[in-house]
């Protein structure tokens, strides 16, 4: 009997909400799909097969579900749609974070792993972190002396993308051919881009001609050739400098130069120019956006829970106390603090859906049948709300972590912020180096208070949409320094 089911179920498609003709359910995604898709999945389970437009895609909303595509079956999952706009932003998929699984992919990886995101590497970036934190903690004291309030958003962003300026570029933010404002700008419209659905990547033929009517193909030649513009300056630079260098350290642009030169010599020829011009891109792309908006997530989270924001302080103030500044030594110490960013992470993954995964075999996903090169979202955002595995999943508490063993570095299925299997984020110790020092020190310097008279209650917590899950309304506090 117990056989007939198994092959019941080996047959059986996996539950599909209704859609529309020709477009299946894109209409249904909205403009926060990750919230949309979770609604759905509560009608229709957590593994559903929905239509975009004429792509099938599986949608994964549980740890177990999440679990088989980046453990059980790691391998028939890790592959990348392709899309028409990073293909096209992306010199046709030579960086790593839209390269399709392949020996190329394996190849690229091995060289972001051991050479660019390596801890070692992540250690030697430690006075750059350590000096656009200081930088950032005098700014921020010179409103607090003027009792003025600091745009949060404006403040991270400047931070984080003066920090990835330096070691992937060796170039300081400001005075840079990206300036600012204009840089914010153009990488909220090219993560917007990429994020959004073009119609090449679900229609086919018509789609292309749809694209271009809408203006999509001259938005991303124009954003094309400003990247292009300004890392080509970036690797000149490099190539003609002859100075020895003031820093110590090798910043991303000399690692791949290096390599390149490497290969060349050994008579290698697949690692060129456009590689080393596609990893920095997505170095560019995923290493500014992702920590600030994480940073701000957890400042608007303390501030709207004051109990955890004087508990955490205290923690950080005794260890620290005394210094004028909290060192990334003395963040080992910090249990709580450690535990009020894995709970800022769990309830706002940075990438809510990671980043879309195609199947590169015929498998299966909890018993159903799977085709070779399906679509695949695992929505992190969902498992990490699913009150099956959290006791009262909306609410703030990162006590809830005392005693577990629950973390995010992809062994934890219910807990994703950065993926998992063997395409999880190699990023993710620099992001964490990053946003620990800079929490750190912004709570232990200063105090944040609401501006106005307005109540944590009023503070608005919604997200906007698209690739990432950003604080929709800009966060403004008051600091009040504690020096
Ligand atoms: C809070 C910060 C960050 C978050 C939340 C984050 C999250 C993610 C996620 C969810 C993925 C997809 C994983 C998957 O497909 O399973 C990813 C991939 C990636 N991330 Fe990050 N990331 C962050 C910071 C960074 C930084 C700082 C860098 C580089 C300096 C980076 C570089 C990459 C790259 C290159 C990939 C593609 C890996 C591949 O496809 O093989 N990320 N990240």
């Amino acid at each position: 009997k117990n056989k007939r089911r198994h092959n019941f179920m080996i047959h059986k498609q996996p539950p599909s909400p209704p859609g529309l003709p020709v477009i299946g359910n894109l209409h249904q995604l909205g403009d926060r799909p990750h919230q949309s898709l979770a609604r759905l999945a509560e009608r229709h389970g957590p593994v559903m097969l929905i239509r975009l437009g004429f792509e099938p895609t599986l949608v994964l909303s549980s740890a177990e579900a999440a679990k088989e595509a980046l453990k059980t079956r790691d391998v028939d999952y890790s592959s990348r749609p392709t899309s028409f706009c990073a293909g096209k932003l992306m010199y046709n998929y030579v960086d790593l974070v839209f390269a399709p699984y392949s020996e190329y992919w394996r190849e690229m990886r091995k060289i972001c792993v051991v050479e660019l995101f390596s801890m070692k590497r992540v250690q030697s970036f430690q006075p750059v972190r350590t000096e656009v934190t200081h930088y950032l903690i005098e700014s921020v004291a010179a409103s607090a002396a003027e009792g003025e309030a600091v745009d949060l958003g404006e403040v991270c962003f400047e931070l984080t993308a003066s920090i990835i300026f330096k070691i992937a570029f060796g170039r300081s933010l400001k005075g840079s051919l990206m300036d600012g404002k204009g840089l914010e700008k153009l990488l909220h419209e090219t993560t917007a881009v990429l994020g959004s659905f073009a119609a090449a990547d679900f229609f086919p033929y018509v789609g292309w001609m749809v694209d271009k009517l809408s203006g999509l193909h001259s938005r991303l030649d124009r954003l094309f050739e400003r990247f292009d513009g300004f890392l080509e300056d970036v690797i000149q630079e490099h190539l003609n400098s002859d100075k020895i260098k003031d820093n110590q350290y090798e910043d991303i642009v000399d690692v791949l130069l290096r390599i390149h030169k490497e290969h060349v010599r050994s008579g290698a020829n697949w690692f060129t120019m456009t590689n080393v011009k596609g990893i920095l891109l997505d170095i560019f792309l995923g290493g500014v956006d992702t920590g600030a908006i994480a940073l701000m997530w957890a400042l608007a989270e303390l501030v709207k829970n004051p109990e955890v924001m004087k508990k955490v302080q205290d923690e950080i103030r005794h260890w620290a106390s005394g210094k004028d500044r909290v060192t990334e030594e003395d963040i080992d110490n910090l249990k709580y603090f450690k535990m009020v960013i894995k709970e800022t992470l769990r309830l706002h993954p940075v990438g809510p859906l990671l980043v879309p995964k195609k199947t590169t075999a015929k498998t299966q996903m909890l018993g159903y049948p799977i085709q070779e090169g399906v679509r695949v979202l695992i929505n992190a955002w969902a498992i990490a709300r699913d009150p099956k595995v959290w006791h009262q999943p909306e609410k703030f508490i990162p006590e809830r972590f005392k005693d577990s063993l629950v973390d995010y570095r992809g062994q934890h299925f219910e807990l994703l912020p950065f993926g998992g299997g063997r395409r999880i984020c190699p990023g993710m110790n620099m992001a964490m180096a990053t946003i620990e020092l800079v929490l750190a020190n912004m709570l232990h310097r200063f105090d944040w208070k609401l501006p106005d008279g307005m109540t944590p209650e009023e503070l608005d917590m919604e997200e906007g949409g698209g690739f990432t899950a950003f604080k929709k309304v800009p966060l403004k506090l008051v600091p009040v320094d504690n020096y």
